[in-house]
């Protein structure tokens, strides 16, 4: 999307899309799933691509890698337009383009020890001498936070949050230029989602890293993000740098999407910056009597009706934009009703 208010980038993207369109056959027609997107992400920088389920995010991510074909537009990586490369000439393209997925209980075979997983790529792609691979699996799960025996052990025997550092270690071992997460700490423990998120900030930043990160729920990555592209119905309806788009959405479904309290990318770096310490928890908005799940709904409800509060008894006019919900003009009784 091209918006006057999304700055140049700091260099060359490393990854772009661009006009990017991709369909699937359902029944007798094409479900359009990416709608003419133009995205981008350069060495360094963390952008979230974040949108309710079914937008077409994941779809976004798997034509960027080239994991699926497309039916228009151009993926760029390095300067080389690799829309049209073949399986052969893609095989060096992925090596420097990591995927990490949601859900790391499917995503690991349970039958292999974690240095065998995570020596896999290396093995495939004849990266050292068994030594040598031995070395460098030992090293990459030292600097996801893994115990130094994990190599031989099964992902059995960890729980989902150092599973998800097993699949971490996987996608750094080959020191990829970009990694895309997608949905990294969905199914993981609230408690241990900032765990995971920063520290794919922490790599992010270490490795120098081209990130490009895919959630749901914008309050969880704007701290860690440079720039956010926000999606719906298979679009970029707003793009921006994180900031700005946190704090004066333009578009009312980012609106919804936002947390009541943003933190702002100077708190962020000052936290990447410092290092070590754990991520603060972030923080969870005010709970919304109106939406369970919206984030953003009690302070855009104070905008259309200055008055209310999710406490309020009666009925009142406001506008609910959150996704899934109904649109706006819409009546609410406060009195334990909600829409
Ligand atoms: N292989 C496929 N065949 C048919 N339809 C598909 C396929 N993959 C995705 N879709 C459809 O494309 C649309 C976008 O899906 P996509 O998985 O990209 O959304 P998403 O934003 O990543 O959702 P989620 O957050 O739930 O992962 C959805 O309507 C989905 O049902």
């Amino acid at each position: 999307m091209s918006d006057p208010t999304t700055p140049a980038p700091t260099s060359d993207p490393v990854l772009a899309a661009d006009d990017l369109t991709v369909t699937f056959p359902v029944g007798r027609r094409q479900l359009t799933a990416v709608d003419s997107v133009s995205l981008s992400v350069s060495r360094g920088e963390t952008l979230a691509l974040v949108g309710e389920s079914g937008s077409g995010k994941t779809t976004t991510a798997l034509a960027m890698i080239r994991a699926i074909p497309v039916d228009s537009g151009t993926v760029v990586f390095d300067g080389a337009d690799i829309t049209n490369h073949t399986e052969r000439q893609l095989k060096a393209v992925r090596r420097r383009l990591q995927i990490v997925l949601q859900d790391p209980y499917a995503s690991l075979d349970p039958r292999m020890t974690v240095g065998k997983i995570v020596a896999e790529p290396l093995k495939a792609h004849r990266l050292g001498t068994r030594q040598e691979i031995a070395d460098t699996v030992a090293a990459t799960l030292e600097q996801v936070g893994l115990p130094a025996d994990a190599a031989s052990r099964y992902p059995g025997q960890f729980s989902g949050g150092q599973r998800q550092r097993i699949s971490i270690a996987r996608a750094l071992v080959l020191r990829p230029s970009v990694i895309v997460a997608d949905e990294p700490v969905s199914a993981l423990d609230v408690s241990i989602q900032a765990q995971i998120i920063g520290l794919l900030a922490d790599l992010q930043a270490a490795e120098n890293l081209a990130y490009l990160v895919i959630a749901h729920d914008l309050a969880l990555v704007h701290h860690i993000a440079d720039r956010v592209a926000v999606m719906y119905l298979g679009r970029i309806v707003e793009e921006g740098p994180v900031d700005a788009v946190v704090g004066d959405p333009q578009h009312p479904y980012t609106a919804a999407l936002l947390s009541a309290t943003p933190t702002t990318s100077a708190d962020r770096r000052e936290r990447i910056v410092l290092g070590g310490e754990p991520p603060s928890p972030i923080s969870k908005p005010t709970g919304c009597a109106f939406h369970p799940r919206c984030p953003a709904a009690v302070e855009r409800c104070r905008v259309e009706n200055p008055a209310l509060t999710n406490t309020d008894a009666g009925s009142h006019r406001v506008a609910c934009f959150f996704p899934g919900s109904v649109a706006s003009g819409l009546t609410i009784g406060t009195s334990g009703g909600r829409p």
